[in-house]
């Protein structure tokens, strides 16, 4: 890549596509060359040249979306929730094939970045929790959000739970105690074993609470997102660092040497 970084951002009309736009305009260094929106399948025709997409659209289409960059030779910025373990292994697959065709004629690798979250406080809750973890009996999560939100747990509390249930499973710690015989629908989402449990508030923008607790003692870490603005370092961060990490990277904390 050139010093100037040429971004396209898909969902450019969303809340955070909008933000995102701005954000690249404001940043020195790179360049907003396309905002592609429902219409726009990502192609050469629509792309504009970009070494850059940012994604922030739905689940159903991250994807489709991401495999289509990779074909372009577009390096990847993924905001948008719905990932798996199955898409994320597509990706790694697409990834290894791309990369490989591009090092036989003399290319540097693509870069997919796939961020549950780019906020810091976010980003900061994620890591804390993960080393507190181990030294808990129980751990719930909490996801609070603006009504607008499509998916229920939220992908930044989807990977808060699983971080947690890792690091519960190397220190050999089993279920949290819970005695519930019935009622299991009151007791939130199970993920990887986690119970995540998501409110959905007009006023709210985006903001998780994970609760640790022990015989006679808690621990809770809260981080709030009160406006949109607050992911857009984070988004500058990553459009700036993709390109000099090829393969799949599956959260901020990694480019901010947090993990
Ligand atoms: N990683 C992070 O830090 C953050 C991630 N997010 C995630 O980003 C995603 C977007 O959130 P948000 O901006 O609030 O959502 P919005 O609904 O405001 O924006 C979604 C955008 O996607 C477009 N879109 C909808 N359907 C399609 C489709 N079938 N094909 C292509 N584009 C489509 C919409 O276009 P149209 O306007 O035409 O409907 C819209 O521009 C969500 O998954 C959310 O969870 C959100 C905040 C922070
Ligand atoms: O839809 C949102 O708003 C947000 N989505 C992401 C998620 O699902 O974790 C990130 C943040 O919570 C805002």
């Amino acid at each position: 890549m050139s010093d100037l970084i040429r971004v396209a951002v898909l969902g450019a009309s969303g809340r955070m596509g909008a933000q995102t736009c701005a954000a690249v305009e404001a940043a020195d260094g790179l360049q907003l060359v396309a905002r592609l929106g429902r219409g726009d399948a990502p192609g050469a025709g629509t792309l504009a040249g970009a070494d850059v997409a940012v994604d922030f659209t739905v689940p159903s289409v991250t994807e489709a979306n991401v495999h289509a960059l990779l074909d372009a030779g577009v390096h990847a910025v993924v905001g948008t929730t719905g990932w798996d373990d199955a898409s994320r292994g597509r990706v790694t697959e697409h990834l290894g094939r791309v990369n490989a065709e591009r090092a036989a004629a003399g290319l540097g690798g693509l870069g997919v970045l796939i961020a549950p979250n780019f906020g810091l406080s976010a980003v900061l809750a994620m890591t804390f929790a993960a080393k507190a973890a181990r030294y808990f009996e129980s751990a719930e999560v909490v996801e609070l959000h603006h009504p607008n939100k499509v998916d229920a747990p939220s992908g930044t509390a989807r990977h808060t739970a699983a971080a947690i249930a890792r690091a519960r499973a190397e220190a050999g710690l089993g279920p949290s105690p819970d005695a519930t015989e019935s009622g299991w629908e009151a007791r939130g989402a199970d993920v990887d074993g986690v119970r995540v449990h998501a409110v959905r508030l007009r006023g709210l923008v985006a903001h998780e609470e994970i609760l640790f607790g022990n015989e006679g003692e808690q621990l809770v870490i809260r981080q709030d997102s009160f406006d949109r603005a607050s992911f857009m370092p984070g988004v500058v961060l990553a459009v700036r660092s993709v390109g000099s990490r090829p393969g799949l990277t599956v959260g901020l904390e990694h480019v901010l040497d947090l993990s």
